[in-house]
């Protein structure tokens, strides 16, 4: 669906992108990741035809951004900042306007759907972040995009907002729409994302599903026991389990074999005629990957 080759994008003295791939599939959810500055929103805005690149190439469902614009609009979402829209426009005005801007009917079935119905005659500054959010969901979907982009899509709304956000981009991409969306929010990422990128200084330094980036990485998983006698003496490895220490009546291993390790620490258990009181499995999360994915490419 996007095929981007050596993108390079300068803003002055400023290279925003600098030579980056990608390739987002047909059909899946793919999330670029980054910190502040990477070039996350000058990636997509190249995509979308608003910035011209200095040097790459950028194709979208096969179409040059810059050369085909026109046909483009036909196959690509585009989540509106919230600046883009007038105060005053009303939620339903805004609907028909971009409507008009795709050539397509009004979809009433869009408005049902999204239940914002009594949004219609509202002011878009009387709305709140999240209905915004919403309001700007429902218009990038208007022309019945293949590929729907979203630059940080929940960023500053409350849980449930975000939640509600996540069931409509989960039920969006299983009605076959492609999504790539930028964000900062790593469990927004793992369980939104088939794969991600990790963009750091304009370039793509790792990419996977957030399950391959994350075990790829260079911490264990943390392994925590509580029994009832307190029969495991402190201090000893347990098969592919390395003990770490003792705190608050729990022995603590890492390990890199899990099910080994924790089958081998429950055997123990077992043999001491002990009883497992509490088990905690605490795999690395997809935030301890990016920091070290960003710290390493920034050295
Ligand atoms: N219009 C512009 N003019 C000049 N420099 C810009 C412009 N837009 C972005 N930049 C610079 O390009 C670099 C990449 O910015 P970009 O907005 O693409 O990053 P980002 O990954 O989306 O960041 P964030 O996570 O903070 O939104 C930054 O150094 C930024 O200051």
């Amino acid at each position: 669906m996007v095929a981007i080759r050596a993108l390079t994008k300068r803003y002055g003295a400023v290279t925003a992108v600098d030579g980056l791939d990608l390739e987002v599939r047909r059909g899946e959810v793919f999330g670029l990741l980054g910190p502040n500055g990477a070039g996350k929103t000058t990636t997509l805005e190249c995509l979308e035809g608003l910035r011209t690149a200095d040097s790459g190439t950028v194709l979208v469902a096969g179409l040059d951004p810059r050369r085909d614009e026109r046909e483009l609009r036909r196959h690509l979402g585009v989540q509106l900042q919230s600046t883009s829209l007038p105060d005053s426009i009303r939620v339903g005005e805004a609907i028909r306007l971009v409507s008009a801007w795709h050539r397509v009917p009004y979809k009433v079935g869009l408005v049902e759907r999204f239940t914002i119905g009594a949004l219609m005659r509202r002011e878009y500054r009387q709305l709140s972040g999240g209905q915004k959010r919403l309001v700007h969901l429902v218009l990038a979907l208007v022309g019945d995009p293949e590929l729907l982009v979203l630059d940080e899509p929940t960023a500053g709304l409350d849980v449930q907002g975000r939640a509600r956000l996540h069931d409509e981009i989960r039920s969006i991409s299983e009605q076959g729409v492609t999504v790539l969306l930028a964000t900062h929010d790593m469990a927004e990422a793992e369980q939104l994302c088939d794969r991600i990128a990790i963009i750091v200084r304009g370039r793509v330094v790792v990419c996977g599903t957030p399950q391959e980036v994350t075990a790829a990485g260079h911490s264990e998983t943390r392994i925590l026991l509580r029994t009832a006698n307190g029969s495991l003496l402190p201090g000893s490895d347990v098969g592919a389990a390395h003990f770490v220490g003792a705190e608050n009546g729990y022995l603590e291993w890492t390990s890199r074999e899990v099910a080994e390790a924790v089958t081998e620490i429950l055997a123990r258990v077992q043999r001491a005629g002990d009883v497992v009181d509490d088990l905690r499995v605490a795999r690395p999360s997809l935030e301890q990957r990016f920091l070290e994915v960003v710290t390493e490419a920034q050295q």
